[in-house]
């Protein structure tokens, strides 16, 4: 108190509650006089104020002091310690990430965070993997790190949670600092922010740990195809990939013809300096494939295993999707990596062709249609069930437009590098232009399997990997390769007699497959009750051919009518345009024949008029009625008038 009152005289002695201390400053009595009136005690205002002070001195200095820590803290990161910052949405955060767990770098932490497979029951998560078009999620997370079910159901998974860590690298120290972004939509996953730091200067500690994450992973993914997806963000994006267990083109099983000609095709056109030719010779550096042909041939499965083959990632494009418009299309192929496979499948079921040129014309064309529909119900039945699949593609909200697809696949600012493979079960539908060459170059078609497919499909099945109860007699005394052997030329007896006996271009691939897979531990067993599975299916493919034919005869007939309709309407037309002709004729006749008369008549009468001036004149020249001129000589003109001769007359005037 001695203090306060050297620096603030008067203070101590209005402590001491006596007004009279108020007169260390001016006006002090008064205010004192004053506060004593209302029964307010000085000393404790002074009290309030002393503390004030204090504390807002104990700020300031903290303040300052907290500005010499951030000071020296920036110092130090920016002349002693490196980082590296790896945002989620990039594909290097999965490779740390990854790198973290197989190295049980963050779940040794104190600070960890459990997740089980994302709820997919939750209803959030539903609505938002529905608007952005994604399937439901598989068990690999945006973070690359799978779960794995036990016998109970998904296992729990251990991660960094946000937060500060430490952990030694080649026994030096490196810090990790894992940041949840502010801002994020609760059914989303927030964008993360993953900093490493090391001590000192130089950056190669953190460059070979980054390096190594890319390898380790990268080398992992080997034995997956990497699957990316459209993810309809602003600006749009790919997603960063799930992983898909390699699949060998060995295991597709199709024309071998077809399958050699068209790795050749893409390997050579992946070769080292393939790029520059293309270039020299003025071409765009793309390529294209349409694979199409009936559902459950092969279409998708032939592009995982040629992924797999040639190491290339696939972007797979639905067009179909209810985010999909122009723009977002256009933006995705522009961030496409230099090299990878885009898939677009089912093309033909975004309702693109030129006629609408986007999907909203073809929706009200189709409308309409429908409305038309209705008035005559076995009308273009087919191509009807056509049309509806394009709606319900349009319904789901695909805006892509023709030229917008055209201008993504090859226009001038139109990615270089890429492989795009198109499928369509219904070649026939899509607009010419999308498929003339330089935009598809080369085109495989895909059908029910004939007798080399089934017998490959069968061998495929029951190709020995170990897991095949033995069917070989006397195999349990023969050697590895005795057994292998057998197993083989046993394999190749029984795919011939199931290639015999299942009838060619029947079924499909996958139907095949389907029947053989029902018995996938007893190849024997699968040609034991292949009678009574052809049976039942040939009998649906005789009701389905029935039924298909009774289609066509409806088509036919509808087309017969509507092509005697048409033939009975250009008669018609042309009999009314004949009549017409005839009317327009007869009408031209008569005018003219009007106007003639009209003519004729109007030149009687100019000349009868003419004639009468003419009679006048004469009876005016001559003063003789046209009766007495008659009478006059030819010539001489003896009389004129009252008896007197031309000749009289002009001597009596010249004398
Ligand atoms: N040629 C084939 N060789 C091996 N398996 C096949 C073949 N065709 C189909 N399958 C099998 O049938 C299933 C469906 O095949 P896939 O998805 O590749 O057919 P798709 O032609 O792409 O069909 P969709 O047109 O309906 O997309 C897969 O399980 C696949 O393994």
């Amino acid at each position: 108190m001695e203090a306060i009152s050297a620096v603030l005289p008067g203070l101590a002695a209005s402590a001491t509650g006596s007004p009279d201390g108020y007169s260390g400053f001016p006006g002090g009595m008064f205010i004192g006089s004053m506060m004593a009136s209302v029964g307010i005690d000085p000393s404790v205002l002074v009290k309030i104020g002393v503390t004030l002070t204090i504390i807002a001195s104990v700020f300031g200095f903290l303040s300052n002091a907290w500005e010499g820590i951030t000071q020296i803290s920036k110092f130090f990161s920016d002349n002693l310690v490196s980082s590296a910052t790896i945002r989620s949405t990039d594909e290097a955060y999965v490779y740390v990430m990854r790198w973290l767990y197989n190295h049980n770098i963050s779940t040794d932490s104190r600070l960890f965070g459990v997740t089980c497979r994302k709820n997919q029951m939750n209803p959030n998560y539903r609505q938002h993997a529905r608007w952005y078009g994604q399937d439901t999620p598989d068990d690999t997370e945006s973070d690359g790190i799978g779960i794995l079910d036990d016998a109970l159901g998904p296992k729990l998974k251990y991660t960094a949670a946000p937060g500060f860590y430490h952990f030694f690298y080649k026994k030096r120290l490196v810090l990790m600092q894992r940041k949840l972004e502010d801002e994020y939509y609760g059914f989303e996953e927030p964008d993360v922010d993953l900093t490493l730091f090391t001590f000192g200067r130089s950056p190669r500690m953190l460059r070979s740990i980054l390096e190594e994450a890319r390898l380790e992973y990268l080398n992992e993914q080997r034995s997956s195809t990497l699957i990316h997806t459209a993810v309809a963000t602003y600006p749009p994006t790919w997603s960063l990939g799930h992983p898909k267990p390699s699949r060998t083109l060995d295991s597709v099983i199709m024309s071998v013809s077809d399958k050699e000609k068209l790795l050749k095709d893409m390997r050579e056109y992946l070769k080292p300096g393939a790029e520059k030719w293309y270039h020299r010779h003025g071409l765009p550096y793309r390529r294209g494939y349409l694979f199409y042909g009936l559902p459950g041939a092969g279409k998708t499965s032939l592009t995982l295993a040629l992924a797999s083959e040639l190491g290339l990632p696939i972007y797979c494009l639905s067009l179909a999707s209810s985010t999909m418009a122009d723009d977002v299309l256009l933006g995705l192929f522009a961030t496409l990596p230099k090299r990878c496979i885009v898939l677009m499948e089912d093309i033909d079921s975004a309702g693109i062709d030129r006629q609408s040129m986007s999907g909203a014309g073809l929706y009200t064309a189709i409308a309409s249609k429908n409305d038309e529909d209705d008035e005559d119900d076995e009308e273009e039945e087919i191509r009807k069930r056509e049309e509806k699949k394009k709606l319900a593609a349009f319904k789901q909200g695909s805006t892509v437009s023709l030229s917008g697809l055209l201008n993504a696949v090859d226009g001038i600012s139109s990615h270089e590098g890429r492989i795009l493979i198109m499928t369509t079960n219904y070649r026939e539908l899509l607009d010419k232009a999308l498929i003339r060459p330089g935009r598809v170059d080369m085109e495989i078609k895909f059908g029910n399997a004939d007798i080399e497919i089934l017998e490959g499909l069968f061998k495929a099945v029951y190709s020995d990997d170990g897991d095949l109860p033995d069917f070989i007699r006397g195999a349990e005394k023969m050697t590895k390769e005795e057994r292998k052997q057998k197993h083989e030329e046993k394999l190749e007896i029984l795919a011939h007699e199931f290639g015999s006996r299942v009838p060619s271009d029947k079924f499909t691939p996958a139907e095949v497959q389907g029947y053989l897979l029902s018995h996938k531990s007893d190849p024997e067993d699968a040609l034991d009750c292949l009678d009574d599975w052809l049976k039942s299916k040939l009998n649906e493919l005789d009701l389905l051919q029935e039924s298909e034919k009774k289609a066509k005869e409806r088509l036919d007939r509808a087309t017969e009518k509507k092509v005697k309709e048409l033939q009975k309407k250009k008669r018609d037309r042309i009999k009314g345009e004949r009549k017409e002709k005839e009317e327009e004729e007869k009408e031209q006749k008569e005018k003219e024949e009007k106007e003639k008369k009209e003519k004729e008549e109007k030149e009687e009468k100019e000349k009868k008029e003419k004639e009468e001036k003419e009679k006048e004149k004469e009876k005016k020249e001559n003063g003789v009625s046209s009766g007495e001129k008659g009478k006059m000589v030819d010539g001489v003109g003896e009389k004129l008038t009252n008896g007197i001769t031309e000749k009289e007359k002009d001597s009596v005037s010249g004398a």
